[in-house]
């Protein structure tokens, strides 16, 4: 199973959101990281066939996507980030509206339905309104609808925006559970949505990708380059000015400086292991949401 993409553009008028962008999906976690603006949801939505690129093809299996039609829906699930979530269907309403726009059949839609408020642990709300839904039950429910009828491609744009830590694990979770034997994309700013359930990243910045690869060994490119250094509070601002600062955190006796640099600090430090924030740091110089 393959989702090509060859050469993608997508121009707005003069402006270029997405140059020249190639790859290719197996099945598998993959995450789209980089800054608002970076043309991730551009991409999802030409993937999606909601936006038609100005050049260059979507392929699934070698057959252009956008002559599938009703197929490539079918093979489809997606979660868009600005959802129109319906404030007075029940969640059992909602998800059999779903699949009906989906083409399915009341019998089929029925047994997935069931099995899906399960996975994503909802069944003590099937008959509430999605209005009274916190934010995290909300994304649930979305992630169910974009399940609904086994779908080999899910596309999941922002799937944890706005929610706590405790609902962001919870969905990443869920994300990984669902993985198996699809292609899932999620486009996200929020490194720890994908840190460890990604098979390959992408890191995007103006429409390009600006490297990929499995986290670890995107990891491995800023061996060296990470440190940690032991500081009081009066020389944060100096640091701050030199280097890319990442996490900071204090003790009784002193502040410890995560920075970025090419060369080892001139302060007392010590080298750490890169992590997927660091390389955040390190390729779009500001700090990332975990
Ligand atoms: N319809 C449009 N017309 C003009 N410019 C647009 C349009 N849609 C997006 N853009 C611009 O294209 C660029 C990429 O936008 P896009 O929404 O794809 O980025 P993103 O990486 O998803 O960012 P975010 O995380 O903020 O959603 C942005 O500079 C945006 O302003």
């Amino acid at each position: 199973m393959t989702l090509t993409l060859t050469n993608l553009t997508k121009q707005y008028g003069s402006f270029t959101a997405l140059q020249n962008f190639n790859y290719e999906f197996t099945a598998g976690v993959y995450g789209l990281l980089g800054p608002n603006g970076a043309g991730k949801s551009t991409l999802m939505n030409i993937i999606t066939d909601n936006l038609k690129p100005t050049s260059g093809s979507v392929k699934f299996d070698g057959v252009e996507t956008s002559t599938m039609d009703a197929d490539f829906r079918k093979i489809l699930g997606f979660m868009p980030q600005q959802q129109g979530i319906y404030p007075n269907f029940t969640l059992e309403r909602f998800l059999y509206y779903m699949a009906a726009l989906k083409g399915m059949k009341k019998a089929d839609a029925k047994p997935q339905i069931e099995k899906l408020i399960n996975l994503v642990n909802l069944q003590d709300s099937r008959n509430k309104r999605l209005g009274g839904f916190s934010g995290g039950m909300k994304q649930r429910a979305l992630i169910a609808q974009a399940m609904l009828g086994e779908p080999k491609v899910i596309i999941l744009d922002e799937p944890t925006a706005g929610l706590d830590p405790k609902e962001r694990i919870r969905i990443r979770n869920l994300v990984a559970q669902i993985a198996f034997d699809k292609i899932v994309i999620i486009a996200t700013h929020v490194v720890s949505d994908i840190e460890f359930i990604a098979k390959e990243v992408l890191l995007m910045k103006r429409g390009e990708i600006i490297d990929s690869g499995a986290p670890h060994i995107l990891c491995e490119k800023i061996d060296g380059k990470v440190f940690e250094i032991t500081a009081d509070e009066s020389m944060l601002d100096e640091i701050s000015a030199k280097y890319k600062v990442g996490n900071i955190s204090k003790d009784e006796k002193n502040i410890y400086v995560r920075v970025i640099s090419e060369q080892p600090p001139t302060y007392e430090c010590k080298t750490c292991k890169p992590d997927l924030e660091d390389l955040y740091l390190y390729y779009f110089d500001q700090g990332a949401s975990r």
